[in-house]
């Protein structure tokens, strides 16, 4: 591809689509505004992006692809100002938000000034943010969403398509409407029932305080996603409010429902309710990245003494298996300790389970 990208909030996934685009394009200049400074400056120098935009307008008048990498209430707004700048006649923007009709609609504006807006989601990421977080293989094998409107933008559309190449996402596309409905349960709601499954918890903390150390293990991984920037779920919820008032019906049914089955000591109702969640859990697939990324979790029960996690990560630096986290499970502390090890992918735990067999005599175990 040729021409100008300018890629507008340096953050997590504005920085990681722009270093996918760069792995492939190598010829083209990629441009960037954040507002905050520091992560423009930091952008820069992680080679994130090739030089600073000192305002939107200047980058977004010279661009040929514009991504819009911001939070999804300032997309809405950055969208409005974009339509009142001289764009290049050609130009396609896009935007990574996790909401789709909002932005959608608001991109309406940028009809008239001849501009291609094309919605985007790749649908992977992390509860990190910033430049510092980004990666070029953040979406590899990940579902990336496109919500084009019109019929008409098919070259448009496959252009956008050679424009991110670089990601190794799994393109599909589907309305707003479908994007939104689709996402609120397997992502949006989600995070409203962990950060719900924490408020419980910090309330029993409050009686006791066993509750929080017994939390470091299952539950900690289990609510995850309840670490996740509060600022960007509460724009989230509020663009996706009528799909997430709806599954809050849904849910209140659901628990009114196994509610019943407690209470009247309805142990084949209770049965019914785990068994049928668990068979279409265990059909989901394994794999492919879906919205909320698999763990490629390693369990290594180790003796507990100084060192020990050097000596592993040693061995597997050794064999140059890349690791994401590494942490203790806390609930265990006698003689041995259990090290929770994350991988990228399913390969890589793999190469791991493997090393680690080779060099040491510590159980390996998979969740
Ligand atoms: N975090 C995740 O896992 C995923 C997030 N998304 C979507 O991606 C978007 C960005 O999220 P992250 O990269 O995680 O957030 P982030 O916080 O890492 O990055 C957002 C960046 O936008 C900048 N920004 C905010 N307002 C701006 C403005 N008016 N002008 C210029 N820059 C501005 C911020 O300073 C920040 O650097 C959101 O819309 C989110 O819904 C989509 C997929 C996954
Ligand atoms: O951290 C996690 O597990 C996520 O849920 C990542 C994520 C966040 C927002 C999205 O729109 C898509 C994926």
């Amino acid at each position: 591809m040729r021409g100008t990208v300018f890629v507008i909030g340096l953050g997590l996934i504005g920085g990681s689509v722009a270093l996918a685009i760069k792995n492939t394009h190598r010829d083209v200049r990629i441009y960037g505004y954040d507002i905050n400074d520091n992560s423009a400056q930091l952008a820069k120098a992680l080679g994130i992006i090739d030089d600073i935009c000192d305002s939107v307008r200047a980058g977004a008048e010279e661009a040929d692809l514009i991504i819009l990498g911001t939070p999804v209430k300032q997309t809405v707004q950055l969208i409005g100002d974009l339509s009142r700048y001289s764009l290049k006649k050609n130009v396609i923007v896009t935007d990574v938000g996790s909401t789709k009709i909002k932005v959608t609609e608001s991109a309406k504006q940028l009809e008239k000034s001849g501009a291609t807006f094309i919605g985007g989601h790749p649908m992977a990421g992390s509860h990190k943010s910033g430049p510092a977080a980004a990666k070029a293989h953040l979406f590899e094998n990940a579902f990336y969403l496109l919500t084009p409107t019109q019929q008409e933008e098919e070259k448009k559309l496959a252009e956008l398509k050679a424009w991110l190449r670089g990601t190794k996402a799994k393109f599909l596309t589907v309305s707003p409407e479908t994007h939104d409905k689709m996402t609120g349960v397997i992502s949006h709601f989600p995070h409203i029932i962990a950060a719900g499954l924490v408020h419980s918890a910090k309330r029993a903390a409050k009686q006791n305080d066993l509750v929080a150390r017994l939390a470091a293990g299952g539950f900690r991984d289990t609510t995850r996603i309840a670490s996740s920037s509060p600022e960007m779920w509460r724009d989230i919820l509020l663009h996706n409010k009528d799909e997430l008032l709806l599954l809050m019906d849904d849910w209140i049914e659901q628990m009114a429902e196994i509610k019943r089955h407690i209470q009247a000591s309805d142990s084949d109702s209770i049965f019914r309710y785990f068994s049928s969640a668990k068979t279409f859990r265990d059909e989901l697939p394994v794999r492919s990245q879906g919205a909320i990324p698999a763990f490629y979790d390693l369990y290594v029960d180790v003796p507990d003494y100084p060192g020990v996690i050097s000596e592993i990560t040693g061995y597997l630096a050794q064999s140059r298996i890349s690791i994401t986290n590494i942490r203790i499970l806390e609930t265990r502390e006698e003689l041995y300790g259990v090290l929770v090890i994350s991988f990228q992918s399913e390969e890589d735990r793999k190469a791991a389970e493997d090393c680690l067999a080779d060099h040491t005599n510590y159980g390996v175990y998979i969740m």
